[in-house]
């Protein structure tokens, strides 16, 4: 005789119908779904949790600093090699154009260097990546990291006790400002305040040497232009940012006795440059047979620059290093004033952008093809001027290269670095 169980639910489902039996089912599929929708749900919390576990693995692996090795490097690269009067210096911005050129030089008179670079993408990070090699086969280290990173920073400092900072990394170019003005915030207003900050902290402080720029002249129409000249009518943001720069370091100078010294910079130029600037892309267009864009002030006027070669930049660099005297604070506190400079370091002899023009197609053995537009509003100036007589007095600065001879060496290093035939690729 069939149980009542059986009798209600009998083994083939199916034939037998009644309203338990339906409620029974009805049941066990809505249990089976909660299951199912328990199950889905574990399966994608798991997924969650392993997405952010590989994630934060992720950055941990991908990390490009820190670990004994690493810190190794940085010491061995700190280390002084002369036995007087050698200094430890954080170079920032060393894979750029003159931050690589100044972080050599002072490798070579046996300074302890480390370099601090984000390598980031404004142009071919593969040039600063062959400048970082090159640095790396003289024995400098460069870390791959950004200066609004306050950890690293204070790291290197723990780890490197360096004696001066030299601090060349910034967003570059004046008419990009236009089209990514954060960028400048990011780099010139932000990582300089993130760097000062950890400056300013470390016991003992550094003393500064850091880039400005002839921009912060602006609308400036004194010539030459001389450090005590109004700089309070930018004409771009990148401008704007240097003129905030200089400022900022005022007040780190003044309030925590931080040894500053702001270079404002003219047009520098030479090998290893940086392909944003006019006489880098005119020479790859030349080569390409493409057309350059030559700007024209008002009435046809030519803009002019007071290009200034690389080496004798250098020169400027090393010298406001070594008369940079000591910052006076330690910890966060200042115990005494602590110099507070500016300098022109320009060539005092502008040129014309078509003669710089004109000395490339001499040096290329190519004619450019010239289209001339009126300049346009994006941040630019006329010309530029430097008075020189500060930094002349102060440290000896005489520059030695004429455009002519520049422009020739730089032309020997981009043919000998991509070639005559990399230009029609
Ligand atoms: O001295 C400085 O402070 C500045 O010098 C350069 O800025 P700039 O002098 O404008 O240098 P380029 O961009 O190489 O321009 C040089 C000249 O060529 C002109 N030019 C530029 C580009 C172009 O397509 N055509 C052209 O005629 C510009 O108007 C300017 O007169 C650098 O790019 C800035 O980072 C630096 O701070």
């Amino acid at each position: 005789m069939p149980s009542l169980e059986e009798e209600l639910f009998p083994s083939t489902p199916g034939k037998f119908k009644d309203r338990n039996r339906h409620f029974h089912r009805c049941f066990a599929s809505t249990s089976t779904m909660f299951l199912w929708a328990l199950f889905l749900i574990a399966l994608t919390a798991s997924y969650i949790c392993f997405q952010s576990f590989m994630d934060s693995g992720n950055r941990y692996f991908t990390a490009t600093w820190g670990g004994h090795h690493w810190e190794k490097n940085v010491i061995n690269s700190a280390q002084i090699r002369r036995s007087h009067g050698g200094m430890s210096v954080l170079v920032t911005g060393a894979a750029g154009f003159v931050g690589s050129h100044v972080s050599l030089a002072l490798k070579k008179r046996g300074d302890g260097v480390v370099g601090i670079d984000n390598f980031n993408n404004y142009y071919d990070p593969s040039l600063k990546k062959a400048r970082k090699n090159l640095l790396n086969q003289n024995s400098i280290f460069i870390v791959d990291g950004d200066i609004n990173d306050s950890k690293l920073l204070v790291k290197l400092f723990d780890i490197a006790r360096f004696t001066h900072v030299m601090h060349l990394a910034a967003q570059a170019g004046v008419r990009y400002a236009m089209e990514n003005p954060g960028s400048y915030i990011h780099s010139n207003i932000a990582g300089l305040v993130t760097l000062l900050e950890v400056c300013k902290n470390s016991n003992p402080q550094p003393a500064i040497v850091w880039a400005s720029s002839s921009s912060v002249y602006g609308l400036n129409e004194k010539v030459p232009f001389s450090e005590s000249d109004r700089t309070d009518q930018p004409a771009s943001l990148y401008a704007a940012t240097k003129k905030a720069g200089e400022e900022i370091t005022h007040t780190y100078n003044h309030i925590y006795g931080l040894s500053i010294t702001g270079l404002r910079f003219f047009t520098v130029y030479g090998p290893w440059g940086r392909p944003d600037m006019a006489y880098f892309s005119f020479t790859r267009n030349i080569l390409q047979g493409k057309p350059i864009t030559v700007y024209r002030g008002k009435n046809r006027v030519d803009l002019a620059r007071d290009f200034t070669y690389i080496d004798d930049v250098v020169k400027g660099c090393i010298g406001s290093l070594d008369t940079s005297g000591k910052s006076t604070g330690s910890g966060g506190k200042k115990r005494g004033p602590a110099p507070y400079r500016i300098f022109n370091l320009g060539n005092t002899s502008p040129v014309t952008v078509p003669m710089m023009v004109a000395m490339l197609e001499k040096h290329l053995k190519v004619k450019a093809k010239k289209n001339f537009v009126v300049m346009p509003g994006n941040g630019d100036v006329p010309f530029t001027h430097a008075n020189i007589s500060s930094a002349r007095k102060e440290f000896g600065y005489k520059p030695t290269t004429d455009l002519q001879t520049g422009l020739k060496k730089f032309v020997k290093w981009y043919l000998s670095y991509y070639g005559y035939d990399q230009g029609k690729l």
